[in-house]
């Protein structure tokens, strides 16, 4: 059999923005197959084919290709591929999870044109072979549908413990594919390589941990396939963002670019509105004002002189300052005092685009409201809170979780984490965003993002369109400043990288 040649394995920037659920490939497979004439085994051959193509590609010196197939048609892809490798020579074994008696249709007549050429096809132990190259994961795809227990927990287990690279079909087994959430256990592939649609799941949650690098392949299936269906997420990047972006007029000045009101830090949190702030004046902002307790001035003054900093020691010291402003990031630092909590309440009666974080969450899950020109950014605990849900739920399904704050509260969410989504209501389709990296993980990201997000509204984009702005460009400057190392990644560490990447032409 010729071999394919190679293509180069796409980066993320080649990768479709559209993501869609299980259900929906699968109609989309079934409209392939009944209504546009591809039998179901050219496609299953046009994805092993593809998988073993990539296969070749990245990892061009394995000989010894352990094959772990499930019953169903992701297996199905999986014995196409154990072909193709073994008749180019390599060394194959499968490993059958699941009772080989029960694969059917497709699946089955590639598992027979496989064993046809005398290909190892052994029921699966409680041990993994180790003497292999590489691993392809072919055990469970779209058709996941309960908890990975037992021996199949086990086995995939011993594939994420060896150290041998893994080549996920479709997508890892174990992760599913709507929220991106494992079931009990799931691969955690070196690569995946998905079929006719990329599943929202492999964007968030678990997912980026559990695909490695994501690769794609439409298998030739027609555009109105596609167009049968309704997206159900879109997938953002700053590549992507960047081109919303016009160069300023020379005649600009800044009381062209607004004005944010950053409030927050109560005592022993002086950094929080500081981070806050710069970043809002980095993302391109006319001027930035922030409201904090006396006592921090000096300090934030000494650092970054651009910030107008103002003491507020009661609520109604800020009434000369909501007047001037044109957007309020309300939040980081606020503590839930009543120093906070006052101020909460004094902010919440002016009408101007808000941008909520951190305590003023929380203050918010006390007491809820409901408003349209808001942008909430909660992680985890705080979507828990404000929800009644509980961590463990909102990981369990982020963009349920986003879309529920979303209705309860109104605005723009944005639920942070690996895979932020930005939940806009039900006339757009939730994003999320595939920059960023672990390195984001500590103090103070939080609280540039909310000023990056203020920053875009006090520029004049609508809250959607500053929500994404600002979350794909808070991760591009992450995984910029992460190229020196993620372990020790600070949020001040952003600032330059912000500047630069919000002027698109310099960079
Ligand atoms: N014509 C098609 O439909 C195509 C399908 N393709 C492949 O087919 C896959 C979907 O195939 P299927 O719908 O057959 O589903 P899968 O192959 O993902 O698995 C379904 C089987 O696994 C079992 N199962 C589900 N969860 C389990 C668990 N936790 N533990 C143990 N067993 C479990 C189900 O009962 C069922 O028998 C895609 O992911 C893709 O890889 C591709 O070949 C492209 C074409
Ligand atoms: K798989």
């Amino acid at each position: 059999m010729p071999m394919k040649t190679w293509r180069p394995l796409p980066d993320k920037d080649c990768l479709p923005a559209a993501l869609y659920r299980a259900g929906q490939v699968r109609e989309m497979d079934r409209l392939a197959i009944e209504d546009y004439g591809i039998p179901g085994d050219t496609l299953m051959e046009r994805a092993g084919q593809a998988a073993f193509d990539l296969l070749r590609g990245r990892w061009p010196e394995a000989r010894r290709i352990l094959v772990l197939a499930g019953t169903g048609n992701n297996g199905g892809d999986g014995f196409v591929l154990a072909r193709l490798a073994l008749q180019a020579g390599m060394e194959v074994q499968i490993l059958q999870l699941g009772d080989r008696e029960r694969i059917r249709g497709d699946a089955r007549a590639n598992a027979l044109r496989y064993a046809a050429l005398s290909g190892p096809w052994r029921p699966c132990g409680d041990h993994l072979p180790q003497d292999v190259d590489l691993i392809v994961d072919a055990v469970l795809g779209t058709g996941l549908e309960r908890t990975v227990e037992g021996r199949w927990a086990r086995i995939l287990g011993q594939v994420n413990a060896a150290n041998i690279p893994v080549l996920s079909l479709d997508i890892p087994s174990g992760l599913h594919s709507d929220t991106g959430s494992i079931l009990g256990t799931a691969v955690c592939a070196d690569a995946t390589i998905s079929f006719i649609a990329l599943k929202q799941g492999m964007f968030t949650a678990d997912g980026p941990d559990c695909c490695g690098d994501i690769s794609f392949h439409a298998l030739d299936v027609p555009a109105w396939v596609y167009a049968s269906q309704v997206l159900s997420a879109r997938r953002l990047d700053w590549s992507s963002q960047r081109k919303h972006l016009r160069p300023r007029k020379r005649s600009a000045h800044k009381g062209d670019f607004g004005h944010v009101l950053v409030v927050g830090g109560d005592r022993g949190y002086a950094g929080a509105g500081r981070l806050c702030a710069e970043a809002a004046l980095r993302t391109g902002a006319g001027l930035v004002s922030l409201a904090t307790r006396r006592e921090h001035l000096p300090g934030v003054l000494a650092g970054r002189p651009e910030i107008m900093v103002h003491p507020v020691e009661e609520a109604a010291h800020i009434d000369p300052l909501l007047e001037k402003a044109s957007v309020i990031a309300l939040g980081p630092g606020l503590g839930r005092q009543s120093w906070g909590q006052a101020l909460w309440q004094r902010v919440l009666d002016r009408e101007l685009p808000l941008v909520v974080d951190a305590d003023a969450l929380n203050l918010l899950a006390d007491a809820p409201r409901h408003r349209e020109d808001w942008v909430l950014t909660p992680h985890p605990g705080e979507a828990a809170r404000l929800l009644g849900w509980t961590t463990r739920d909102v990981h369990g399904d982020r963009f349920a979780a986003a879309e529920a704050i979303q209705r309860q509260y109104g605005g723009v969410v944005v639920l942070k984490g690996a895979g932020s989504i930005i939940a806009a209501g039900a006339h757009h389709c939730p994003a999320v965003c595939s920059d960023g990296n672990p390195g984001m993980a500590s103090g103070g990201m939080g609280d540039v993002l909310t000023g990056v997000i203020a920053g875009w509204l006090a520029q004049g984009w609508p809250i959607r369109e500053a929500a994404q702005l600002g979350v794909c460009l808070h991760g591009a400057a992450g995984d910029k400043a992460a190229r020196a190392g993620e372990r020790g990644l600070l949020a001040s560490d952003l600032m330059s990288h912000i500047r630069r990447l919000a002027n698109p032409d310099n960079e």
